[in-house]
């Protein structure tokens, strides 16, 4: 028998922007900026001869983070780190154990063994369990494989918490051209998505790189939005607003999911699995994407309540 796929994770993950772990103004400029997680990168835009600065910019930056509940608190912090056989990986993950970010984020991931290696070392170094894998979705093989890779986080021990799609190694890899619409990628992004839901991950949805058109990214972000990713990887911090809006739940969204809360809450719908909601067929399926909905809005308003200074 199979092991049940554990609930889709409902953390806030609509704007996750990357941080080139190099650029100290960059770094400077997390605490006033409204994305629910920070990629900090030390892979593709860190420079060879630059890799053991950007480590120590991570740790004076780690060491100087504002405890829970102050400016700055609150997002979550994921570590990207050199592939294993780079040369760098293995001083990454160093970095990585002594550091404790909430992930670290594989590159050029193509196999389960890619994942489960990192979960063995960092179970080894006795990392704290709620250290996760976040993996780069971003080569063919790694789309090939998206069912297995995914399946490999319900292995005992598995840290697998999310994907991330790279559609710029995955262009240079297949030669696939950036057109509006990623007509000749979506096959490719619904596999994505369809492997994480089997198994109970979030997706992130790919960079864009053109971070002066947002009316692009306007559409791009709808666009995931609709395919069911949870958000958008970004990198610049004017893309920020646009993909909170479109992952986050809009008005509409939140006063229908209230709806059918309180439709089901009503004690005429005791014993019922199915309700008419103003001519429309709910069922308690229904009530559970309510409820996250719900959940999420929550999480986002309490992000944004202002700190009382207590913790
Ligand atoms: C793309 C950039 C190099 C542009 O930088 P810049 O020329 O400095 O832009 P601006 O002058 O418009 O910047 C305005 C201010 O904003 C700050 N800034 C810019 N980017 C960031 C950021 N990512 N995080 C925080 N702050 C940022 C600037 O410092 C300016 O501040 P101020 O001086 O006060 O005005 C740059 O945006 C950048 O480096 N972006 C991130 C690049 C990156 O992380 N690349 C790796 C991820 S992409 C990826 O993973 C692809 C994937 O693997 C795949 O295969 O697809
Ligand atoms: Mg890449």
């Amino acid at each position: 028998m199979t092991r049940p796929v554990p609930p889709r994770s409902v953390r806030l993950r609509r704007s996750v922007l990357s941080v080139p772990a190099i650029n100290r103004r960059a770094l400077e400029k997390i605490a006033g900026l409204d994305c629910d997680a920070v990629i900090f990168d030390l892979e593709d835009s860190v420079a060879p001869e630059k890799k053991a600065e950007a480590r120590e910019n991570l740790r004076s930056f780690f060491a100087a983070q504002p405890p829970p509940g102050q400016e700055g608190a609150g997002k979550e912090r994921i570590i990207r780190i050199n592939s294993l056989s780079s040369g760098f990986g293995a001083d990454d993950l160093e970095l990585v154990l002594a550091l404790e970010p909430d992930a670290v984020l594989l590159p050029k991931i193509d196999e389960p063994q890619d994942v489960t290696v990192v979960s063995d070392r960092l179970g080894e170094a006795d990392a704290p369990e709620d250290l996760r894998i976040w993996a780069m979705i971003e080569t063919p093989r790694s789309i090939l494989n998206a069912a297995a890779i995914a399946e490999a986080g319900r292995t005992p021990g598995s840290r697998l918490d999310c994907f991330v799609v790279g559609l710029n190694d995955l262009r240079k890899e297949t030669g696939v051209l950036p057109q509006p619409g990623r007509a000749y990628l979506v096959p490719w992004l619904m596999q994505v998505v369809l492997a994480v839901s089997a198994y109970g991950l979030d997706a992130v949805d790919s960079v864009f790189n053109n971070f002066k058109d947002m009316q692009a990214l306007d559409a791009e972000c709808a666009e995931g939005r609709s395919m069911g990713f949870a958000g958008k990887m970004l990198i610049h911090p004017s893309q920020i607003d646009l993909a909170n809006r479109h992952f986050g739940p809009n008005e509409a969204a939140l006063a229908e999911a209230e709806a059918i809360i309180a439709a089901f809450a009503d004690p005429a719908a005791a014993g019922l699995n199915v309700v008419n909601l103003g001519g429309r067929m709910v069922e308690r399926l229904h009530l559970v994407q309510a409820e996250r909905l719900v959940h999420k809005a929550r999480l986002i308003s309490e992000r944004h309540r202002p700190s009382t200074g207590s913790g």
